[in-house]
């Protein structure tokens, strides 16, 4: 398995003018930023961010301007980086053991994660880490109801930062808390003035952590928020629509205010589940509804396999699953956690039965 190997990547993203890089700023100076190649994507031809950002001589800053790496420039990213690794081996510097991607404030997060996994110089070489999230407290409640981008960028996020809270009221940061929460039930929550915070919140999110801590299943997939969430759900509002299988969609997002329609929720089945059916039922989703699929992590377990696998997948696109050790979860319940806009819960349910049950009236 090649995950222990490849470098971690953390996505900070976050709405124009959310705090990213009076973040970022503060995090280069901290020595968990050490060895970092921090990337800051700007839409100006001349990137001000960059020049803002006093970083020293322990982290390569680069820039690309110009354009969204989401969109214009997503074909650079690899070039950019391949470059940049370059540069540093030539001048005998170390080589980086982390990257930090700021995003624009208008990046559909989605397609730079699709990138990370679809491009195959990046895919061979990075791991997701973490995608961090900033969203200004004074603004976030009108920017989150006007702007899909926004919606996108909390809804996809493992760290939401709430910044600026010296600019609102403890009620409107307690309000915008719960509307985050709504959309992106998982996710951490902290709150930020100034940049004032540790940059070690980046590490750690993505599924293996280190050489001596292994993989973390459990921390990585969040199953337990959702499963939270339906432990207050009126038991008439989600009844398991399946045998052996219940679906714990987040309470609130039933009757969110948003008109974005992003559900959280998490799909699982209690028993192992047929490779064919599984494969036929993921097939069927994405090609049904892969746009509306905004990030999708599971642990399954395969009537084939005695161990368990971990996919990870944004919109239509997949990573090949990932063969996890026995001992990273303690049950063989597989968990589905689906981050969705648009796509009603019962409708991933129902389709699960059919391909689980036309499987077994074929055998
Ligand atoms: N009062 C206050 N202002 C802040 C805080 N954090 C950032 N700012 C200010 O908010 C403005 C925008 O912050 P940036 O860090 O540039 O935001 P950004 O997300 O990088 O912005 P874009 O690159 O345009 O998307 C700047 O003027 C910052 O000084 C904070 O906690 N409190």
């Amino acid at each position: 398995m090649q995950e222990p190997s490849l470098l971690p990547i953390n996505v900070l993203t976050g709405f124009l003018g959310s705090g990213k890089t009076t973040l970022l700023n503060r995090w280069v100076h901290q020595t968990s930023m050490r060895n970092t190649l921090v990337v800051i994507n700007e839409f100006g031809d001349i990137g001000l961010d960059h020049q803002l950002l006093t970083h020293s001589d322990e982290q390569a800053v680069i820039e690309m301007s110009s354009g969204c790496l989401c969109c214009t420039l997503r074909g650079d990213l690899s070039r950019t980086l391949q470059e940049a690794l370059e540069d540093i081996a030539a001048q005998d510097k170390p080589l980086p053991s982390r990257v930090v991607i700021e995003t624009t404030g208008l990046a559909e997060p989605t397609s730079l994660l699709q990138l990370l996994m679809t491009d195959h110089w990046l895919a061979h070489r990075f791991k997701l880490d973490s995608v961090v999230c900033c969203v200004d407290a004074a603004n976030g409640a009108a920017t989150l109801e006007a702007h899909r981008e926004s919606q996108h960028q909390v809804a996809v996020a493992d760290k939401l930062l709430i910044t600026k809270t010296d600019l609102a009221s403890e009620e409107t940061v307690s309000r915008l808390a719960n509307q985050l929460a709504k959309l992106n039930p998982a996710a951490e929550q902290w709150q930020v003035i100034d940049g004032e915070l540790s940059a070690d919140l980046l590490v750690g999110s993505g599924l293996y952590r280190t050489d001596t801590q292994g993989y973390q299943v459990e921390q990585w997939l969040k199953a337990s928020s959702y499963a939270r969430h339906q432990a207050e759900t009126p038991s008439s509002a989600f009844s398991a629509p399946l045998k052996n299988s219940t679906m714990s969609p987040h309470r609130s997002s039933d009757h969110s205010h948003h008109s974005s329609n992003i559900k959280a929720f998490c799909f699982s089945v209690n028993e192992p589940i047929k490779p064919e059916a599984l494969e036929n039922w993921l097939d069927i989703l994405m090609s049904l509804m892969g746009d509306k699929m905004l990030r999708i992590k599971a642990v399954v377990h395969l009537t084939d396999r005695e161990t368990p696998m971990a996919l990870h997948g944004v919109q239509h696109i997949f990573h090949p699953p990932a063969p996890l050790p026995a001992n990273s979860v303690h049950d063989r319940v597989s968990r589905f956690v689906f981050i969705t806009q648009n796509v009603a819960p019962e409708t991933i349910a129902e389709l699960y039965t059919f391909f689980n049950s036309s499987k077994e009236v074929e055998e």
